[in-house]
């Protein structure tokens, strides 16, 4: 490929690099960015908060459903709704990133420029990343936080008599998907969720600051994901459908495609809303509405009262 070809190959991995590091404005808690053998991230609360999610093109995303800065700034708010969910405000993410080689650079800086928004709406930087070929392209983000003084809001918390409470919109992700999974790319409100997500990050310190006793993060969907907080707290959770609110939007789409909006709403991922649980009378923080209550040791989730007999959400390799 000769240089100014306009692929990554053409362009060269540390120009590559260079094209998206250079001038980016950390925030004060990076300590050190970009350009050495690692940065450098002040950690106000002594503990760090650590998670990472990869997406892999033709798994998560598609170029023809959504652009690629779309694409950039969910590798990032995927990561920092996990922060968020643990009671956590994000320090920092840092980007690994893997492509064929003809790949176009504009590609890889549009999706660093997705990535960099994003950061942006939680007030910090990439600090770090790494590029590399390979057949299809890949992201794998790593995000850290810092607790800040709190104790972290696990999933194994939930006690008997809690309420379940969620902030955050549900099913709007999975009616955009249905959408463009028949090849339409309107209504422009659910297919715009599929592509990314726009999360509220103060959720999850407003529920630890109001004593929520779980919470995580809904991506493969709201049972499945209730259903890692029953079964680490070892409760049963049974969910109220009068409580949930399936929009008048997904049930339009619902209507024109043929599908059931409430299962969207129950099963369907990445809409990276929030769901936790609180002591019984406790004033919900706000954003959070009730939808349902922690039941008997080991009961499993149920939907008003009974088991649900279909998928509970999104699983790989099913
Ligand atoms: N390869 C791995 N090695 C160690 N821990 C892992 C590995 N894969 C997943 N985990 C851990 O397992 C737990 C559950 O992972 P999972 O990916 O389901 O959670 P999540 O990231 O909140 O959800 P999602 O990936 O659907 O957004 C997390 O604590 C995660 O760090
Ligand atoms: C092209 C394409 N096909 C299907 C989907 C749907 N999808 C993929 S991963 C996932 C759950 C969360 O993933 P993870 O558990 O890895 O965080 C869902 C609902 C998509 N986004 N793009
Ligand atoms: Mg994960
Ligand atoms: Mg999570
Ligand atoms: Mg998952």
């Amino acid at each position: 490929m000769s240089p100014n070809d306009g692929t990554v190959a053409g362009t060269g991995e540390f120009r590559l690099i260079e094209a998206v590091t250079a001038g980016r404005k950390q925030p004060e808690t990076t300590l050190l960015g970009p350009g050495d053998d690692a940065a450098v991230v002040a950690t106000p609360d002594g503990r760090t908060v650590a998670t990472t999610d990869v997406l892999v093109q033709g798994v998560h995303f598609r170029l023809d459903w959504s652009s690629a800065e779309q694409v950039g700034r969910k590798a990032v708010a995927v990561n920092l709704t996990d922060i968020a969910a643990m009671g956590a405000r994000p320090t920092s993410v840092l980007m690994g990133f893997a492509c064929p080689s003809d790949t176009p650079t504009s590609l890889v800086t549009e999706l660093t420029q997705g990535m960099w928004l994003e950061a942006d709406r939680a007030g910090i930087g990439i600090v770090g990343g790494d590029m590399v070929r390979a057949d299809q392209i890949v992201i794998s983000v790593t995000a850290l936080g810092d607790l800040g003084g709190r104790e972290p809001v696990t999933r194994s918390g939930a006690r008997p008599g809690d309420v379940v409470a969620v902030c955050g919109r549900l099913g709007w992700a999975a009616a955009g998907l249905a959408v463009l999974g028949r090849g339409f790319r309107s209504p422009v409100s659910v297919v715009n969720a599929q592509r990314c997500p726009e999360p509220d990050y103060e959720a999850g310190i407003r529920a630890a600051d109001g004593g929520a006793t779980s919470m995580i993060d809904v991506s493969d969907g709201l049972l499945s994901d209730l259903g890692h907080i029953a079964e680490a707290s070892g409760v049963g959770i049974d969910v109220r459908t009068a409580d949930l609110d399936v929009s008048s939007r997904l049930t339009e789409v619902g209507t024109a495609l043929g599908a059931d909006p409430l299962k969207w709403v129950l099963t369907g991922g990445e809409d990276h809303a929030f769901a936790a649980t609180f002591p019984a009378f406790a004033d919900l923080p706000e954003g959070w509405t009730e939808i349902g209550v922690v039941t008997m040791p080991d009961s499993g989730v149920t939907v008003d009262g009974k088991r649900y007999g279909h998928d509970s959400g999104w699983q790989h390799w099913r």
